[in-house]
């Protein structure tokens, strides 16, 4: 095959089979993919790792046979392949080559600690714990929570917006944000891999924010020190604008585009909510003009949250 790539069946953390591209060197198969644009235009690859239940060195994930179907093997299979689902739609809907842009290799861990009941970027790779299968299983089992990790990376060559207060909850936000255009059967964020022994509960609601503890209107913002200033509670604030604007212009990937031009080309390390209102208006004026439609649904959409 070209490069050694293959396509391999794999089961993931829910034990649902699913197609993975892996890679044939030295007599084995690794769970690297070669098959995304990067590959042809920087050699950079999509390559997932175990951090074997440690928090300092991760190990390559190889395979004899490449029929991945391990019991250790599912949280990797599902961070590969949701990896590549974020890869594809950044590539094919947004016309973004990798989070910088510019084919950048996507580096995953997994199973990282001990019944760790979270997952992160780290700043040059994500990271993701198996849970202790009571409040969370392997965190990588969720599509959302894939694309919210490396949605960070994205933000961080994007605008930038720094990780506190309200340009923290917006850095949030848009990481829910574009993880609900990805995983769009829902308005919720890391239901798949959250509580699984109680059904309907999730971290978040972007709907219906108050159903897990966020506040959805600028009049009920939390004042904090605590989360870098309440990143993971204000966020419910701009969630629920997106939500808002989402269902009244009928197009998630609309919203989603919005959102990332204004990300990419209008916001900043320091903007704070007002000035993500004015940025998705300027990138949805650029996209579809200010007499659109949906230019009067989006001020409505920060209105209806209290933000102007
Ligand atoms: O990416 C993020 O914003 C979160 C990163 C949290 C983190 C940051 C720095 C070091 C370690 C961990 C991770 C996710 C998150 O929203 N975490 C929340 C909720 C949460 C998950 N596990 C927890 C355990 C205890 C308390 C809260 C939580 C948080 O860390 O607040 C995103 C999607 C799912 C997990
Ligand atoms: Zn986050």
């Amino acid at each position: 095959a070209v490069n050694h790539v293959h396509s391999a069946t794999g089961v993931g953390v829910r034990g649902d089979t699913k197609s993975i591209n892996t890679t044939y060197k030295n007599g084995t198969y690794y769970m690297e993919d070669r098959t995304k644009y990067m590959y042809s235009q920087k050699g950079s690859t999509i390559n997932t790792y175990t951090f074997n239940n440690g928090t300092s060195s991760q190990y390559y994930m190889t395979d004899a046979d490449n029929t991945w179907n391990a019991s250790t093997q599912r949280a990797a299979v599902d961070a590969h392949y949701y990896a590549g689902k974020v890869y594809d739609y950044y590539y094919n809907s947004l016309g973004r080559n990798s989070y910088d842009g510019n084919g950048h290799a996507i580096i995953s861990g997994v199973r990282y600690s001990s019944r760790y009941n979270n997952a992160f970027w780290e700043g040059t790779q994500m990271v993701y714990g198996d849970g202790d299968g009571s409040t969370f299983i392997a965190l990588s089992g969720a599509y959302d929570v894939v694309a919210h990790e490396l949605t960070h990376a994205v933000t961080e060559y994007t605008s930038g917006l720094v990780y506190s207060y309200q340009s923290g909850a917006l850095n949030e936000s848009w990481s829910d944000a574009m993880a609900s255009v990805m995983d769009s059967n829902d308005w919720l964020i890391g239901e798949d891999v959250y509580t699984p022994g109680i059904s309907g509960d999730a971290l978040r609601s972007m709907s219906n924010p108050a159903a897990e503890g966020q506040p959805a209107h600028m009049n009920q913002y939390v004042n904090t020190s605590s989360d870098n200033g309440g990143v993971h509670t204000n966020s419910g604030i701009p969630n629920k604008a997106f939500y808002n604007f989402a269902t009244s212009i009928g197009s998630r990937s609309i919203a989603g585009k919005i959102w990332y031009t204004a990300s990419r080309d209008y916001m900043t390390s320091s903007t704070n909510f007002s000035g993500a209102r004015a940025a998705t208006l300027s990138a949805c004026a650029a996209l579809y003009g200010s007499g659109s439609s949906y230019y009067t649904s989006l001020k409505n959409a920060w209105s209806a949250v209290g933000v102007y």
